[in-house]
């Protein structure tokens, strides 16, 4: 049985300040349990694309929809409100708020959406051992090293289950062996629990974890030969 469309990008275009298109008629369909991994030149648009399938930046054109739901249809507390239940992001930045410790960093996309805070820290710790980091939950993003802030990026991009996975170069900083090992909790959540991904990624083994790899292009999308 043909998995159902989960992400659904229609004739998307993007320019920024000089004026410069990005990319314009971009289209992407992907499906339940389906990763896909997106590389392209520096500069080319990647991260942007990213941004947009999350809601956090907008199209100029073209529309963007996410089980069917529109983004550009709803309203910014209902795009926060999908953005928070159906989507885990890791992004280039990692974002790792400083005064809270890692465990109630990886916690909080269930603490935004459960009263039940003893659940969520439990949750979180057992997505800390997940990406290598058991026993580390106390300690602070200030004591982290990138790879190691990287990982904690990950297990709060993957602790509330999302549907959808948009990641910006989630194994760029990670040794082989533990990139490995994040790939593998990637390709889990798509294959165990259909959740979609979007990765970007200028490695061969991230690319390698997909089902389809697409370059980014001012043209759009164009599938790579593997
Ligand atoms: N808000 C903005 N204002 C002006 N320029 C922007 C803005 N956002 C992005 N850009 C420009 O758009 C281009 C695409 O940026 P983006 O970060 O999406 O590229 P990328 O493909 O992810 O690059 P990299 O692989 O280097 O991370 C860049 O030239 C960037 O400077």
């Amino acid at each position: 049985m043909a998995h159902p469309v989960l992400l659904t990008v229609r004739a998307l275009a993007k320019s920024v300040p000089g004026p410069r298109s990005l990319f314009h008629a971009l289209d992407l369909e992907v499906a339940a349990g389906e990763i896909v991994a997106i590389t392209g030149e520096s500069g080319v648009g990647k991260s942007t694309l990213l941004n947009i399938l999350a809601g956090l930046d907008d199209a100029d054109t073209g529309e963007v929809a996410i089980e069917g739901v529109v983004l550009g249809a709803l309203g910014e507390t209902a795009r926060t409100r999908l953005r928070r239940e159906r989507i885990g992001f890791v992004f280039q930045a990692f974002h790792i708020l400083p005064y809270l410790t890692l465990r109630q960093n990886v916690a909080l996309p269930l603490a935004l959406v459960s009263a039940d805070g003893a659940a969520a820290q439990a949750e979180a710790e057992a997505m800390l051992v997940a990406v290598g980091l058991g026993g580390r939950g106390e300690g602070y993003a200030r004591d982290l090293s990138g790879g190691e802030l990287q990982r904690v990026a990950i297990a709060r991009a993957l602790v509330h289950r999302p549907a959808l996975i948009l990641a910006d170069e989630p194994t760029g900083n990670l040794d082989p062996e533990t990139a490995s090992r994040v790939l593998t909790l990637f390709a889990n959540a798509a294959r165990d629990r259909g959740a979609a991904a979007v990765m970007v990624t200028h490695s061969d083994a991230t690319a390698a974890i997909a089902d389809r790899v697409l370059t980014l292009t001012a043209d759009g999308l164009v599938a790579r030969a593997r």
